[in-house]
């Protein structure tokens, strides 16, 4: 006796929907929870006319096709989607703690052990996608969502494109997290590769520790800063978490930390690594 196959078919019917969970610019999310199974998720509500006129359709196509096809612990889910006459529906994983960015304004920022989980998480997602031959290229905390367990669960693939890429894209929001390569003119400066993303670590890393972005100005000034690769680290942070900022700070992308580097630095090992006795006091108790 076969169980039925899940249907690969969603409709609107097939959903109670629950409170907002949030907006972004082309729609709002809300929980959601499917009928049958009782399955709880977060439902994306894009209107299509705007995706139109803000020329966002080919983002949201790539964002089905990539994220679809993701599953890692720190990457948000995308289960399926569906569409109506005015709207497209995304189906998502719901994360549990909500919006990262939030907490971060709340917090100001955040303490040197909880930052290094995060980075540390965000370095396990990138290293999936970039095997992947996937470049997120839009890393900053409004992208970011936290699960049930305060861990860290990278959406927003809208921005992603496939390894390597000379895409230009008109990008609009911050330019605090822009890498150099990406704000040079001209057409063979436009092919860049997944470094980009080891540039993008190393803002979210400052602004974690610092609670504001390292090249925070107006736009003019943030670019020339950008591109100088010019910012000051307060005295507050570590000493290792700074020689992490400055090591995927760099303006040659060939020159930044890898992300095997990166969980391997000093200031992770600190904080992410069970310490020796830990792992002992473990292997002890299981006779591992
Ligand atoms: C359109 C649009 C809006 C957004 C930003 N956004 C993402 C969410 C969201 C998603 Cl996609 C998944 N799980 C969520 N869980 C929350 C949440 C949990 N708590 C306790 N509080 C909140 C809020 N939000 C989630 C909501 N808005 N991107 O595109």
């Amino acid at each position: 006796q076969q169980t039925a196959p899940k249907p690969k078919v969603f409709h609107l019917g097939m959903f109670e929907i629950g409170r907002p969970l949030g907006k972004g610019k082309f729609g709002r999310v809300y929980l959601a929870r499917e009928r049958s199974s009782g399955f709880v998720c977060a439902l994306k509500v894009l209107h299509k006319n705007e995706l139109k006129h803000g020329n966002a359709e080919t983002q949201v196509r790539r964002e089905i096709e990539i994220q679809s096809n993701l599953r890692h612990p720190n990457i948000l889910r995308l289960f399926g989607h569906f569409h109506d006459s005015k709207r497209i529906f995304l189906i998502l994983e719901f994360a549990g703690k909500g919006e990262l960015y939030k907490h971060l304004r709340r917090e100001n920022r955040f303490p040197e052990w909880k930052a290094a989980q995060y980075v540390s998480q965000m370095a396990a997602a990138l290293k999936y996608c970039h095997k992947k031959h996937i470049i997120h290229r839009d890393i900053k905390p409004e992208n970011i969502l936290l699960g049930i367990h305060g861990e860290i669960k990278l959406s927003d693939f809208g921005w992603s494109v496939h390894a390597p890429s000379n895409r230009r894209s008109t990008l609009c929001g911050t330019l605090d997290y822009l890498p150099p390569e990406m704000l040079k003119p001209g057409r063979d400066k436009n092919i860049y590769s997944n470094k980009v993303d080891l540039w993008s670590l190393g803002v979210l890393t400052y602004e974690f520790l610092v609670g504001e972005a390292p090249f925070e100005d107006t736009p003019v000034m943030t670019q020339r800063k950008i591109a100088r690769g010019e910012m000051t680290v307060p005295s507050f942070v570590s000493a290792e978490a700074r020689d992490l900022i400055k090591r995927l700070l760099v303006l040659d992308p060939e020159k930044r930390i890898s992300l095997d580097q990166v969980q391997e630095h000093p200031w992770i090992i600190k904080y992410c690594v069970k310490g020796e006795r830990a792992t002992m006091r473990e292997s002890k108790s299981t006779g591992s």
